[in-house]
This record gives structure tokens, C-alpha cells and sequence, in this order.
């Protein structure tokens, strides 16, 4: 099957296939063509040029894109996206003047959606859960993390994971699996914390590695919920099954959660509301993808991630959605990137390239996503007719997406 797009306004994110992440001054420049074709061979971006080399070519289906923009699909590296049930309650409580550190002392937070999780079928779990995968995928998503740490049982955290395979079965975008067995201390635990390390290091983790259940390791890193030598005992177990850290670091604190991430190679470190001088001179010269999280800071009403700071020192920087029904009960990439604009100061050009190629990267997923590149997949976004790329984050709120493609085929 042969799909060929003509006239398409501005195709943006154009990289050759070397490029896997973009750094400092380098995420300002988003390379595009103005007034492009694009050829889309099954699954695969086949090629592309301005409309004057447009060669003779013997195509399914051609649609015009005349006054559109295509992109990639957005590169989501941390969702929460399997859960069961809401938190509104806890919003109201908040609009009422308890904060979210206040409300999680009160056994509510993490612990109130595991209690709803622990109680909820597999079934239902995964009927919930696939219906917010269908949302953010009509959202423009093309890839996706998801994150375990609603079980905090054996039993929960498995039957997590298993949705988690169900959503990778069922749909065709990549979804990437991680394990945070270690998100909060469960009640019954709470006078003796290290037997619950104990349990996930000892019984739960080996158990999902075997199973092959996942491919990242994750832990909330953070005061009330699990230390930095936590963090070195979990991800040194974790080492043994080949599980690459992912974690949760700085959201509240800064503690050393980055360089303990650092020290055993994380693929990434994500929130980073609160970052100090050493931590941006720590992840200097590293492999690792910082994450910022800006629509838990919106929801939380927290600092927002230092990204100026950080680019200007050179750091790459990735934006993800964070969705989750505590912090972010929200999963539009969208307003993810109309925030780093408004609220954090990065150009549209940096918003979106930390929404695609660097996302991919946080996810092991650059060589095939994350942009328009000869040979990758075909997973990108039509907009509707838009003036230029900059009215995306600009007209925040407004759904200027006409349809998404996941493999060449539209699904939204
Ligand atoms: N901070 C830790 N975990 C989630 C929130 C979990 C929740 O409140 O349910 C986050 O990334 O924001
Ligand atoms: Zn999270």
C-alpha cells in the first residue's frame, strides 16, 4: 500500500537516521520543508522533498494536504495510564487548601488508587485503561511508557503489567513497560519500610523479569516514599535482570535520586521540579534524558522543571505527559508542549523536539520514532489547516489535529 501526501504545507522534524537525541542549542533548530510530498510505503516513511522534485510516482491513495502540517506522532515517555477509578475527591480536598504531600500522610494519593487497583478486575482495569490509550492516541501520541505502582502487592503489580501486555497486543503503537513496584509504602509496611523493599526486590522483581513483563525499572525517589539507598538496592537488583532505570527524581526534593540514576546508567530521570547546580552539573556528559513534567506542575500548582536553565547549560531535555490519576489526570501531549512554551520558556522549536525525537530516545525507541526520517515508522500527525507550527502550542486548548497515523494507517 502506497500513500502519498502533496502539498502538505510544512513537514516538520526531518532528521537523518543518525540523529537519536537533541542537546542545548541544538533543540533550537527544527529542521522542516516548506510545501513538501510524503510517501509512505505500508508502515514506513519511503521518502519525502519539496513538491518541485516530486518524481512520477505510482501510488494506492494521494491526499492532498494543502494548508496542513504534518509531524511526527508525540513520543509520551511517562504515563501512569493503567489505573483504576479517579481522585477527584483528592482535587477538591487541594482547591480546599491540602496539598498533595498532606493528602498522600493521610493514607490517600498513591495509596487510594492502589486500595481502588487491588479491588478492581483485570478486565475492568484493562477496559479503563484502553480507553485512555484511545484518547491520547486521537491526541496526536504515537509511542507511549507505561508505568506499574498502583498494585504495590505481587498480585496488583502483575495484574498491571499484564494489562500493560494486553494494550501492547491490542494496539499497534509501541508501548514500552517499566516496573515501579516501588512507588509508595503500603499501610501495612509503613513501621517497617525495608520489608517492603524487601518484597519488591526479593519476590516481586525477579518474578516480573522472568515473566519478561518489562523492560525499565522505576522508583519515586523522594522523602515519604523510597531513599536514595533504596534506590542503589533496587536498581542494583535490577541490573541483574538488564532492567534500564527510568525514575522518579527531584519532584519535591533533591535528594540525590538524579545521581544514583545516573550511576547506574538511567535511561532517564523524570519530574525535576526542584533541581539544584550540582544536578544539572551531574547530568552533563551523561547518557541519561532529563523529563519535565509540565502538566502535574499545572495540576499540583509546583515549580515547573528549570528547562532554560538546563538547555542553556547544554543538557538535552525531554517533555512527557505524566498521566496519572493523582498529579495529572490528563494525557494531551498538546497542552504538554504548549506548557514548556508558556510556562517553562522554550521555543515551539525545543516543545517539539522535546515531545518527539528526544521522548523516543527516553524510550529506546529513536531509531524508529520520534521523526520524519527515511526508513522509520510511519506514525505522524495531520493538523487541520493552521497558519504555521508555532500556532500549536500558541493556541493552547484548541484540538488542531485533522488525524493521526500510527503505522501508516489512520486511527483517529
Ligand atoms: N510522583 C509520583 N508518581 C506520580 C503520581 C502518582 C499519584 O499521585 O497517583 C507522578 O509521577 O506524579
Ligand atoms: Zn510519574
Amino acid at each position: 500500500m502506497k500513500q502519498l501526501f502533496i502539498n502538505i504545507k510544512e513537514l516538520l522534524q526531518i532528521r537523518e537516521d543518525n540523529i537519536t537525541k537533541l542537546s542545548g542549542a541544538e533543540m533550537k533548530e527544527l529542521p522542516t520543508i516548506k510545501n513538501a510530498w510524503l510517501l509512505i510505503e505500508n508502515d514506513t516513511i519511503a521518502n519525502y522533498g519539496e513538491m518541485s522534485s516530486l518524481p512520477k510516482l505510482e501510488v494506492d491513495k494521494t491526499i492532498d494536504a494543502k494548508g496542513k502540517i504534518i509531524l511526527p506522532g508525540w513520543c509520551d515517555s511517562h504515563t501512569h495510564i493503567v489505573y483504576a477509578g479517579n481522585r477527584e475527591q483528592e482535587f477538591a480536598d487541594r482547591i480546599n487548601g491540602l496539598s498533595y504531600e498532606e493528602i498522600a500522610n493521610r493514607g490517600g494519593g498513591i495509596l487510594n488508587s492502589a486500595k481502588t487497583l487491588q479491588e478492581t478486575s483485570e478486565e475492568e482495569v484493562y477496559r479503563q485503561s484502553a480507553k485512555r490509550l484511545e484518547e491520547v492516541i486521537k491526541l496526536g501520541t504515537g509511542a507511549v511508557e507505561i508505568k506499574s505502582g498502583y498494585g504495590l502487592t505481587e498480585e496488583g503489580e502483575l495484574k498491571m503489567l499484564r494489562v500493560i501486555k494486553k494494550l501492547q497486543e491490542n494496539y499497534a503503537l509501541p508501548i514500552k513497560a517499566t516496573f515501579l513496584g516501588a512507588h509508595a509504602i503500603p499501610r501495612e509496611y509503613k513501621e517497617n519500610p525495608d520489608a517492603y523493599m524487601d518484597l519488591v526486590i526479593e519476590k516481586i522483581l525477579p518474578k516480573v523479569a522472568k515473566e519478561n513483563l518489562v523492560e525499565y525499572i522505576d522508583i519515586f525517589c523522594e522523602k515519604g516514599y523510597f531513599s536514595v539507598d533504596d534506590t542503589h538496592k533496587l536498581l542494583s537488583a535490577a541490573k541483574k535482570f538488564s532492567l534500564k532505570p527510568k525514575i522518579h527524581v527531584n519532584q519535591f526534593h533533591a535528594i540525590g535520586g538524579i545521581q544514583a540514576g545516573i550511576e547506574y546508567d538511567a535511561l532517564s530521570v523524570d519530574h525535576l521540579e526542584v533541581m539544584r547546580p550540582e544536578d544539572i552539573e551531574s547530568l552533563k556528559g551523561t547518557d541519561t534524558m532529563p523529563v519535565a513534567l509540565p502538566s502535574c506542575s499545572l495540576f499540583l500548582s509546583i515549580p515547573y522543571t528549570p528547562a532554560r536553565k538546563m538547555l542553556d547549560a547544554g543538557l538535552p531535555l525531554a517533555l512527557a505527559s505524566d498521566f496519572n490519576p493523582g498529579s495529572t489526570p490528563s494525557g494531551n501531549m498538546n497542552l504538554v508542549v504548549s506548557l514548556a512554551c508558556i510556562k517553562m520558556k522554550m521555543t515551539p522549536e525545543e516543545a517539539i523536539n522535546a515531545a518527539t525525537i528526544n521522548g523516543a530516545y527516553a524510550m529506546d525507541l529513536s531509531k524508529t520514532h520520534g521523526s520524519i526520517t527515511r526508513g522509520k515508522k510511519a506514525n505522524f500527525i495531520l493538523t487541520k489547516e493552521i497558519p504555521s507550527y508555532t500556532y500549536l502550542p500558541y493556541a493552547f486548548g484548541t484540538n488542531a489535529i485533522e488525524s493521526v497515523f500510527i503505522n501508516g494507517k489512520i486511527v483517529g
